[in-house]
């Protein structure tokens, strides 16, 4: 089954739009044992809660060579535990080793299902993501509008629009209900949700920022199909952080942040 299949099949099944961001911050630790037990722990406590996970690759390189092998252990937890993986590397360069990146990051071992990446350098540039991820039954999350408030910088002025557009030609011809071609639009723009659903109809829309940026479940509904699929909401320190390191309250805030979603989509 695809990424994009397995997803909506999770997502109808447990009903839940959540997707439960992993950014373990090194500092919050005495150690890395330490670090990699909270975070198999948060993975292991939301995982009933979650339609799928998300590692953040900044915070596994962080660790050097030890952090590439927790990778490696979380994915195999999230594929025991039945959880697709987003793996947040927003990668992005010329062709050639844009090639690499997505040999590294969709088929090479530490491979998530879906990879985020960005889009800056030029379409070109998305077509050995879109071909790795096709070839592995995987998926892109291309960046159109980022949650973080500078984003308008370079983002606006119609950019998000173009890349919009872009996400739904490149998936246009896929089969299934959702493209393997998906879209980064932040969860604290809740007023644009609409119009980047219409511009990309097939697409998988990511959407980052729930809680710790601000981003609220109760207004995310624009971006979902009726059924209540084709969008996820992400939130990393809000489940993750959610009390120190408690990890009751990390399934607490898992399952809280799943119950506002469903209750958004009444
Ligand atoms: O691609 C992402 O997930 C992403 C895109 C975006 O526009 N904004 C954004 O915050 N993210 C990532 O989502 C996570 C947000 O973390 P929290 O703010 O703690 O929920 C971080 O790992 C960010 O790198």
């Amino acid at each position: 089954m695809t990424f994009a299949a397995a997803l909506t099949e999770r997502t109808r099944r447990l009903q839940t739009r959540l997707c439960v961001g992993l950014d373990p911050r090194p500092g919050a630790y005495r150690d890395a044992a330490h670090l990699r037990a909270h975070t198999l722990d948060v993975l292991e406590v939301t995982a009933p809660f979650a339609a799928c996970v998300k590692p953040q690759l900044a915070f596994f390189e962080a660790l050097g060579l030890p952090g590439f092998a927790l990778l490696e252990e979380v994915c195999a937890a999230a594929r025991l535990l039945g959880l697709p993986v987003i793996l947040d590397g927003k990668r992005g360069d010329i062709g050639s080793t844009a090639q690499a990146y997505a040999q590294g990051w969709l088929s090479g071992p530490h491979a998530g299902d879906a990879l985020t990446v960005n889009p800056f350098l030029g379409f070109g540039t998305l077509t050995p993501f879109v071909e790795a991820a096709r070839a592995n039954g995987g998926a892109v999350f291309v960046l159109v509008k980022t949650s973080n408030p500078d984003q308008a910088d370079l983002q606006g002025g119609g950019v998000s629009e173009r890349v919009a557009a872009e996400v739904a030609r490149l998936g246009a011809g896929e089969e299934g209900e959702y493209a393997g071609v998906g879209a980064v639009v932040g969860a604290t723009h809740p007023r644009d949700l609409a119009a980047f659903r219409a511009l990309m109809p097939r697409a998988l829309l990511l959407l980052p920022g729930l809680g710790a940026q601000g981003g609220a479940a109760a207004e995310l509904a624009p971006a979902f199909h009726p059924g209540g699929t084709g969008a996820l909401a992400s939130a990393s320190r809000a489940v993750g952080y959610a009390d120190g390191l408690d990890v009751t309250a990390s399934r607490e805030a898992a399952r809280r942040l799943r119950d506002e979603l469903n209750a958004a989509l009444g």
